[in-house]
């Protein structure tokens, strides 16, 4: 049964739902990075929020790790290159926490408008200082966002509550999006110009880092109010203390720092200043769904192989698992058996999927054929990393669908270009669910790809068969099936032979030897 560490404080729904699917479940919140990596590489899955940081050195060390399922929405905290080059898929809850961190960026904006950290402070000090604080209604101002995805519409749709004007900055969002949203695209340039809000709303990317600079900053409207409960690195901090400090800017609200956890910044004190601790998904409610969400996904791949909002790898959804897994072997061999016959200098690989299998998600299917592919170089490789380890060697993937129903119901093509030409394998499920090789190298050869096997080329002659059987018999190699298939008579003729154990380089050298014989390779299927 699969094991999983809950590394962060989390919802016990999380723990409660892993146990219910007879997940062994271990939670450890604040763990140092070094106990961490001592117990990682028991572990089969790892749930997180935002504190555990999933590093090379930690991926490193997970060795048995299949899935990284984060409990909210950024995943800064995990590195996602190396994951998924040890095959580990890495999950989110894209929506489980979105409407609590766009409220949150609501509640610092009336706490900005009203000064409430600041009144309520010197309320509770016994000053009362009624004529200090005065302050600024939302209806009929302008609030800016930069990001407009999940957390930044429902933001815009409170605000247009609120009666604010909503204008928004993001390069990503359609205007036919922007209309049913209530909201006015603008550039950055014409956001500064005009909000007397900003609101952030991006993920941490190389475009968006500093998005607020010194020089950004400076052509805001005087007065304007910013909120960022998105990402620490979206403001030059520094520069916004100066904002601050010179009144540029007359308030600013910050859920996330450069720095976290920040436990101290020129910022902390600053008039107009307010901050939380990074509590932007600090809800019950969406603490609630993440925990059970992240369970429920992670549950579901490891148990299933369902893929919900995997950041490295295709979607599969529960349904479409049980139907893909059959095909998920039956690439895999297919692959397997290319890399094995034709893995030199290859440039090039296109996946055809026929009939009953093109009504079928490709991706995962993909995923699988270059896995069977790739484990000619590496051991450690499968579905996850197959198609980022296929790109690093330059590798053109193809994905081609045909609707037609050809000589099978469903069919599998894999075709790899080598410096000796385009070499294509071909299978098909029999009875739905045993994958089958139906074609090899353009021979009809029908076989199981199972353990040891034997590959032979030959001129078709009589009486070869017989020498091939003896040549076994004396090594003491039992033959468990034979497949045979031949161009045409007289011509190339193939054989496949499922074999009780392996054969040495020796009997290898001794097959390569008998007369007729072409080419022989032992093969081995997993
Ligand atoms: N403070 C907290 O506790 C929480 C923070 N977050 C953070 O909030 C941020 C937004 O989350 P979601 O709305 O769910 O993400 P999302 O992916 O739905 O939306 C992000 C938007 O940013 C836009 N964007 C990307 N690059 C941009 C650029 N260069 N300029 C302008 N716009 C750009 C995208 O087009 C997208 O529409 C994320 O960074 C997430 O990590 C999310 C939940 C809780
Ligand atoms: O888990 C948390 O408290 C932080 C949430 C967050 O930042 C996110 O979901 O991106």
């Amino acid at each position: 049964m699969p094991k999983v560490l809950i590394s962060d404080k989390m919802d016990p729904r999380a723990a409660a739902i892993f146990r219910e699917r007879g997940i062994t479940v271990d939670e450890r919140p604040g763990l140092s990075r070094d106990e961490l990596i001592a117990i990682i590489g028991d572990y089969d899955g790892l749930a997180i929020r935002s504190a555990t940081k999933v590093t090379k050195d930690v991926l490193a060390a997970a060795t048995q790790m299949k899935v990284v399922g984060r409990a909210g929405i950024g995943v800064d905290n995990v590195d996602i290159p190396a994951a998924s080059a040890r095959g580990v898929v890495v999950m989110n809850t894209p929506f489980g926490n979105s409407i609590t961190t766009a409220e949150h960026a609501i509640a610092l904006m009336f706490a900005l408008a009203r000064q409430l950290p600041e009144a309520d402070a010197s309320t509770q000090a016994g000053k009362w200082e009624k004529n200090r604080f005065m302050g600024v209604e939302l209806t009929a101002k302008t609030l800016g966002l930069i990001g407009c995805g999940n957390i930044g519409s429902i933001v815009a749709d409170r605000a247009i509550g609120l009666k604010m004007k909503v204008i928004a900055f993001d390069p990503f969002l359609s205007v036919e999006r922007a209309r049913e949203l209530g909201v006015e695209k603008v550039t950055l340039d014409e956001l500064l110009a005009r909000a007397d809000f900003i609101t952030l709303h991006t993920p941490l990317t190389d475009q968006t880092r500093n998005i607020l600079s010194r020089d950004n900053l400076a052509r805001t409207k005087k007065g304007v109010r910013i909120v960022n409960c998105a990402r620490g690195g979206l403001i030059d901090e520094a520069a916004l203390k100066d904002a601050l400090d010179s009144g540029h800017v007359a308030g600013a609200a910050l859920d996330v720092f450069v720095e976290e956890p920040a436990t101290a910044s020129p910022l902390f004190g600053t008039p107009g200043f307010v901050s939380t601790p990074h509590l932007g998904a600090s809800t019950s409610e969406a603490q609630i769904n993440v925990a059970i969400q992240v369970a429920e996904q992670m549950a579901d791949y490891l148990l299933t192989g369902a893929v919900t909002n995997a950041l490295n790898m295709p979607s599969v959804s529960a349904e479409d698992a049980p139907r893909l897994r059959p095909y998920m072997a039956l690439a895999e061999k297919l692959g397997s058996l290319v890399g094995q016959l034709a893995h030199d200098a290859l440039s090039g690989i296109s996946i055809e999927v026929e009939g009953a299998a093109a009504d079928l998600n490709q991706k995962p299917i993909t995923g699988a054929v270059l896995a069977g592919l790739m484990r000619v170089y590496s051991d450690t490789v499968n579905m996850v990393n197959a198609p980022f380890l296929a790109k690093e060697r330059g590798l053109d993937v193809r994905e081609i669908r045909h609707d037609r129903e050809g000589d099978y119901h469903t069919l599998l093509r894999v075709s790899v270009r080598t410096s000796e030409g385009e070499k294509s394998v071909a299978g098909t499920l029999f009875g739905d669910s045993n994958p089958r090789l139906v074609e090899l190298f353009g021979i009809k050869v029908e076989a199981d790809l199972a353990g040891h096997m034997l590959y032979v080329v030959n001129e078709d002659a009589p009486g070869f068969i017989g020498r091939i059987g003896t040549a076994l018999g004396d090594a003491g190699v039992n033959i468990g099936t034979f497949h045979l298939g031949r161009r045409a008579a007289g011509g190339e003729a193939v054989l496949l032979l499922s074999l009780d154990s392996g054969v040495d380089e020796t009997l290898l050298a001794a097959l390569r030897g008998l007369p007729g014989v072409r080419k022989v390779m032992a093969l081995h299927f997993g």
